[in-house]
């Protein structure tokens, strides 16, 4: 992996903006047949700009000025595919189990305004945008799901895809706004490559990853929400273990900061009611199918971290080490399909 030579435009926006840009490229060896297919992602990690009791709609707004002046700067360092953190269009206020007005920031993943927005931007900068929102899906009797759309860098929607892992861990209480996901493990073929989104909670599921990546996953995009005393230890390994084991690049992304809420909560577990959900530590990186990967952002400041990659190293290293040939997965199949039945012993040998 080496350094990118970022433009200097781009280097002073980052400055005069107030976050940090990082850059890295991952190589492929060269084949006689494949042309190298290189393609530029960018991820974003930031802080919300305003306090969590600041109006909805402003919120949302500062939201939208903040990630389009940083997509600006991706877009001069050539980024091709972009991906912003978990329900990136608002305070991660599920911790509250508050309804109000927390519910109030859920748009259509087809018309909401922020689709809108993001829509304009991949026209503009001819990138595909991968949005996680919080949807409300007004066909279904508007209901809220945590989805993520993907936007074509023609500025169309190609498509959308749900959180399939739902926490119940500590303040995590997103189990009282949604469900967990209904759409499988869609992949979006795109003009630079074949995509995925794992979104949080998802990342401790090998499953989740595997699904993904039998679809055809050349990147899979991990957009998270995750505090320091939670899961600071296990943020390094687990995306970089799923690009090691699905052959493919992981995107790991993280919010930045702490969020202060009005009213105090709690969650059953004895603590004292308290106004956050702890420390959201960035650390964004990004992990390629060979087990090298880039280092991350910073735990406190917003950031841009761009990565070049030569997705011809996804089957360089699969034809390498054969884990789609060696998976056994007719055999995982069959004793999974088992276990889940009500009536399963599980196969203990006992003298
Ligand atoms: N957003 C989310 O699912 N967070 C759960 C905590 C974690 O996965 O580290």
């Amino acid at each position: 992996m080496r350094e990118l030579n970022l433009p200097a435009a781009a280097v002073s926006a980052g400055r005069e903006k107030d976050f940090e840009l990082q850059g890295y490229g991952f190589e492929a060896a060269a084949e006689q047949l494949r042309t190298p297919h290189v393609v530029r992602v960018g991820l974003i990690q930031n802080k919300i700009p305003l306090p969590t009791d600041s109006p909805v709609a402003e919120q949302v707004a500062a939201l939208h000025k903040r990630i389009e002046e940083i997509v600006e700067v991706a877009a001069i360092c050539g980024v091709n595919v972009v991906c912003f953190q978990e329900a990136w269009t608002m305070p991660f206020a599920f911790c509250t189990r508050e309804k109000l007005p927390w519910t109030e920031f859920a748009e259509s993943a087809e018309e909401g305004q922020t689709t809108k927005f993001c829509q304009k931007l991949a026209k503009k900068h001819n990138m595909v945008v991968v949005s996680p929102i919080l949807e409300r899906d007004d066909v279904h009797g508007g209901t809220l799901w945590n989805t993520a759309v993907v936007i074509s860098n023609s500025g169309s929607v190609l498509g959308k895809t749900r959180k399939n892992h739902i926490p119940r861990v500590g303040d995590f209480n997103e189990s009282t706004y949604y469900m967990e996901g209904n759409r499988g493990h869609p992949v979006f073929q795109t003009q630079f490559g074949r995509i995925a989104v794992n979104i949080c909670f998802g990342r401790h599921h090998p499953l989740n990853w595997l699904m993904y990546s039998i679809n055809g996953a050349e990147i899979i995009f991990n957009p998270s929400a995750t505090i320091g005393e939670l899961s600071e230890s296990m943020w390094p390994i687990e995306a970089r273990n799923a690009a090691i084991a699905n052959h493919c690049f992981t995107c790991a992304i993280n919010r930045v900061g702490t969020e202060h809420y009005m009213n105090a909560f709690t969650s059953g577990d004895g603590r004292k009611a308290h106004h956050d959900l702890g420390y959201f530590y960035g650390s964004s990186y990004v992990a390629a199918p060979d087990g090298s990967r880039t280092p991350g952002l910073s735990r406190t400041q917003d950031g841009l971290l761009v990565a070049e990659m030569d997705l011809n190293l996804c089957r360089q290293v699969s034809d390498k080490w054969n884990f789609k040939m060696t998976g056994r997965y007719e055999m995982y199949a069959e004793e999974l399909a088992k276990a889940v039945q009500p009536d399963f012993t599980p196969n203990i040998i006992r003298e």
